[in-house]
């Protein structure tokens, strides 16, 4: 596991600051500000069908109007590095917001030969708002925006058929679930060896549980995943404003409780450093999955 340190933050990208606690900073009406500005943009003609044209009009609206919880540019490199690298068919995002790292990696999965990029969002308002920005980079082909909680649409993609593996995996949903997230996509056996995952905001606000799980010993998994430790739903390690983030609007996550995983999974991870889009320190842990041992497990769940 090592440490990777970004370029220093370029203060001039930098966009407005995100609000204070207590203060709304998204699902205040200004992601359809966000649609208005962008169709209104004196340049709407070169923004059509340009993916970095709208990401463009998405940063400068972040920079001059309002916040906006966007991967950015920095920590986008990280990803679309790793795009160019594994060259995935296949990637899914977990959590979309307005689009911007749909229409970013999206993208980049395309100018890598890749078939299908996911974007799972559990808010329909944004998800409109993702695959209007998404129709007007001309990636519709290749994007599919799927709402609902990513656990019920990663099963229902599962069950239909319509995904049967994930080569590159980004995270950027609920805290909380991102271990959940990835145990249920390893017992779906959506998650195995050559799958790289990508997770955002593992700095800011962190990820304590994620970090462990992704970083623990194959060993040290197994063991668990015997004694049942394994199991449950650490909502332990993140600040409420985290962990309450989206109760106001979608009510109390309910996050499986059942689903181990494969506790024989091998990973290699590794912190890579960089910068939100205000320029406050933040890092992307990139976590390869590379080969699986020889274990029996007895299947540990109960609600798929
Ligand atoms: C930080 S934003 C995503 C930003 C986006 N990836 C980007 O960089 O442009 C997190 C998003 O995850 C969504 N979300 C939260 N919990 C979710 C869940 N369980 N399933 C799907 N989406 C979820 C929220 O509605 C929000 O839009």
């Amino acid at each position: 596991m090592g440490q990777k340190r970004a370029d220093e933050f370029d203060g001039k990208k930098a966009y407005r600051a995100q609000e204070e606690e207590g203060v709304p900073f998204f699902d205040d009406g200004r992601e359809i500000e966000l649609l208005h500005f962008v169709y209104s943009h004196p340049s709407i003609e070169e923004i059509r069908g340009s993916p970095r044209r709208v990401l463009e009009a998405i940063d400068e609206y972040a920079r001059t109007k309002k916040y906006l919880m966007n991967v950015g540019d920095d920590k986008g490199k990280i990803v679309t590095n790793l795009i160019a690298e594994r060259k995935p068919q296949v990637m899914m995002e977990l959590g979309g917001y307005i689009g911007y790292s749909c229409i970013l990696f999206g993208n980049a999965v395309r100018q890598a030969g890749g078939r299908r990029y996911f974007s799972l969002e559990r808010n329909p308002e944004f998800a409109a708002v993702i695959m209007s920005l998404v129709d007007l980079a001309g990636l519709s082909d290749t994007v599919k925006v799927v709402v609902g909680s990513s656990a019920a649409s990663i099963k229902r993609l599962h069950a239909t058929g319509s995904l049967t593996q994930i080569d590159l995996m980004f995270l950027d949903h609920y805290k909380p679930a991102y271990t959940t997230d990835l145990k249920l996509c390893e017992h779906l056996k959506l998650v195995t060896p050559g799958t790289v995952l990508a997770a955002d905001n593992v700095i800011k606000p962190g990820n304590p549980p994620y970090l462990e799980y992704v970083r623990n010993r194959t060993s040290e998994k197994q063991k668990q995943y015997e004694s049942g430790e394994n199991n449950g739903v650490q909502t332990t390690g993140f600040e409420d404003r985290w962990k309450d983030q989206y109760k106001k609007r979608e009510g109390e996550e309910k996050l499986s409780t059942e689903i181990q995983g494969n506790p024989n999974l091998i990973y290699e991870s590794e912190l890579v450093n960089s910068y939100e889009p205000t320029g406050v320190p933040d890092g992307i842990e990139i976590t390869r999955c590379v080969g699986e041992m020889e274990f029996e497990t007895n299947v540990r769940c109960n609600n798929l």
